[in-house]
């Protein structure tokens, strides 16, 4: 699929060297549908990282998809550029009066601080409550996802006694969810964090569905019935190396850290690493795009035309 994105992003030649179909602007609007606006609040520090991982994923579908990069304000970014952030990146002031097709809320390295300590919590509760209005589904990814379930279910996150290090193996809950569509009775997902949701915090609200669990890793995605709020607790996005990429990070840094499980062939990290999740993040997304993005939106050319011409 055509991912519309600023003609100079850098994911955009990282993408086009992978054969992944990138339109850039000019090209775009020489065709005549109504493209997907799905908004990405990107919250990880490796920000450039992230927007490849989370574009390939969303490349892959036969929809035109147009992206904004969203950033909070209340926060000044250490490890990405105010250029990269001034040229790319709007913040929800600027976007909030429109209407979204989809929304991705990114994972954060913020987990082992209570959520009201997070500096731009106060401006994400805002994003998270504007979202219910203007956003057809919200996927919140990892750090998101606690923070989604917090903010909208008063559902804790804890903390574990050892790093969620790994990639583990999910069996489904449900049968014949669409998000799950096409996914084997097992398959792959990476983790890495320190904090959990419970599973007891999440069943006693009637309207939350627990779709997919892993022995190992716990509860890994969950839904609203309506599918509007969509909350993934691992990082399917990841690269095959991103894993091995923190890992030897924190080696560096003499940090105690134990090998991710189930990850470098026979654990030896000198070892190059095998991606086992891809497939199933690309049907992730695909079908999130599909069902619960494309086929429930309304579709509005008026309200399109007035936010091309207008943002
Ligand atoms: C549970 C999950 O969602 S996992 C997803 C998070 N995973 C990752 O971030 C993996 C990649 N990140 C990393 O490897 C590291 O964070 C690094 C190497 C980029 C930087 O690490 P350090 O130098 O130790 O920390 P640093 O002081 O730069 O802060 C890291 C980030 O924490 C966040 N942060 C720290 N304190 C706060 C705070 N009070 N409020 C909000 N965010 C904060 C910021 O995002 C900050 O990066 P940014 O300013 O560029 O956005
Ligand atoms: N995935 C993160 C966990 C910290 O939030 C990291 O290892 O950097």
């Amino acid at each position: 699929m055509p991912i519309k994105v600023p003609d100079t992003l850098p994911a955009k030649e990282v993408l086009a060297n992978e054969n992944i179909f990138v339109m850039d602007e000019s090209r775009a609007y020489q065709q005549d549908i109504r493209p997907l606006r799905i908004a990405i609040l990107n919250l990880m520090p490796t920000k450039e990282t992230t927007e490849s991982q989370i574009l390939r994923l969303l490349g892959n579908t036969p929809l035109q998809v147009e992206i904004v990069l969203l950033h909070p304000r209340s926060h000044t970014s250490k490890n990405t550029s105010a250029q990269h952030l001034d040229m790319f990146y709007k913040t929800f002031d600027e976007i909030k009066r429109h209407r979204f097709d989809g929304l991705i809320i990114t994972g954060a390295p913020v987990e082992q601080m209570d959520f009201e300590e997070v500096n731009y919590w106060e401006e994400l509760k805002d994003i998270f409550e504007w979202s219910k209005t203007h956003v057809t589904s919200t996927l919140h990814i990892c750090w998101a996802s606690q923070a989604g379930l917090y903010y909208h279910f008063g559902v804790p996150k804890v903390a574990l006694p050892e790093k969620c290090f790994g990639v583990f193996p999910h069996s489904i809950n449900v049968p014949n969810i669409k998000l799950l569509r096409g996914f084997d009775e097992i398959f792959y997902v990476p983790h890495s964090r320190h904090t959990s949701v419970n599973r007891e915090d999440i069943i006693v609200h009637e309207e939350l569905d627990i779709l997919s669990e892993s022995e190992d890793s716990g509860v890994y995605l969950v839904a609203t019935q309506d599918g509007k709020q969509i909350f993934v607790t691992g990082h399917s996005e990841y690269d095959p190396l991103s894993l091995k990429w923190e890992y030897e990070r924190d080696v560096h840094k003499g940090m105690d850290i134990a090998l991710p499980v189930n990850y470098f062939p026979k654990d030896d990290p000198s070892r190059t690493p095998p991606s086992t999740w891809r497939a199933h993040a690309n049907l992730l997304f695909s079908n999130w795009l599909n069902y619960y993005v494309y086929q429930e939106t309304p579709f509005d050319m008026e309200e399109h035309a007035d936010y091309i011409y207008h943002i």
